[in-house]
């Protein structure tokens, strides 16, 4: 019988406080693994510690105790230097307000996300294509971001995320500056990429977001817990 495969994400007693008169317990000790492909979403009301829970997984902020694997490496003691570097190659991000470089072309931001992986030029712009092709805009890699819709400026941040082949897709609201028929379209776009085998997490406010992940998280002050298995 062959080992099974090593979760994406595995969580071990990971805990954040932040200091003060009264320590903020922004996210109790957490246990959890994170299967290869698997679709979760993480949902929770305003100061539940979604965001304390993203910057840790993101590798954006440290923990206060316990341990974090990311694909197999234990990311919680590494230096600024290596974390960096595992950042850019084994995490994607897609953010709320999309954060693409204005006066940079769709192909140029997804281009620019790929300095840290050393590729020579003509295979970032050959790469950047196949991404934008991927998220069905290939009739708009010369555009502008500020030209573009806010479901088209989405799909070039999710080329972007993608275009390092991340094993983690890591979602901050990604519908949450998006009417309801543009959010449809992304998450129907998130389930072609959960069908193709991407891992995804996604934290969201918004109940419709989560009901298309295969498993729910819920957040309530600091505590991540009552699991809700959805069919994939
Ligand atoms: N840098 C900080 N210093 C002190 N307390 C903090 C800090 N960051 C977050 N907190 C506290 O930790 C708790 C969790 O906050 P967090 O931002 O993770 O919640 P959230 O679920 O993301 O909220 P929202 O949905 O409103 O963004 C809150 O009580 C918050 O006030």
């Amino acid at each position: 019988m062959s080992a099974p495969e090593a979760p994406v994400i595995r969580l071990r007693g990971l805990s954040r406080t932040f200091p003060g008169t009264v320590e903020v317990h922004a996210l109790r000790p957490v246990e959890l693994d994170v299967r290869e492909g698997e679709f979760l979403a993480v949902v929770g009301p305003s100061g539940s510690g979604k965001s304390t829970l993203l910057n840790l997984l993101g590798l954006l902020d440290r923990p206060t105790a316990g341990t974090y694997e990311l694909g197999g490496i234990d990311v919680a003691g590494l230096g600024e230097r290596r974390r960096t570097a595992v950042r850019g190659h084994l995490i994607g991000f897609v953010f709320q307000s999309f954060q693409l470089l204005p006066y940079r072309t769709a192909t140029e931001n997804v281009e620019l996300a790929q300095l840290y992986v050393a590729r020579d030029a003509r295979s970032r712009r050959l790469r950047a294509v196949e991404a934008l092709r991927r998220v069905g805009l290939e009739h708009r890699l010369d555009a502008l971001p500020p030209t573009m819709s806010g479901g088209e400026r989405q799909r070039v941040a999710i080329a972007r995320a993608l275009v390092n082949r991340p094993r983690l897709l890591l979602c901050d609201e990604p519908t949450g500056n998006l009417d309801s028929r543009t959010s449809e379209i992304i998450m129907e776009l998130f389930e072609e990429l959960h069908r193709s085998g991407q891992t995804i997490v996604i934290i969201t406010h918004d109940p419709a977001v989560a009901a298309r992940a295969g498993r729910t998280l819920v957040m309530r002050d600091g505590e991540l817990g009552s699991t809700a298995e959805t069919p994939a």
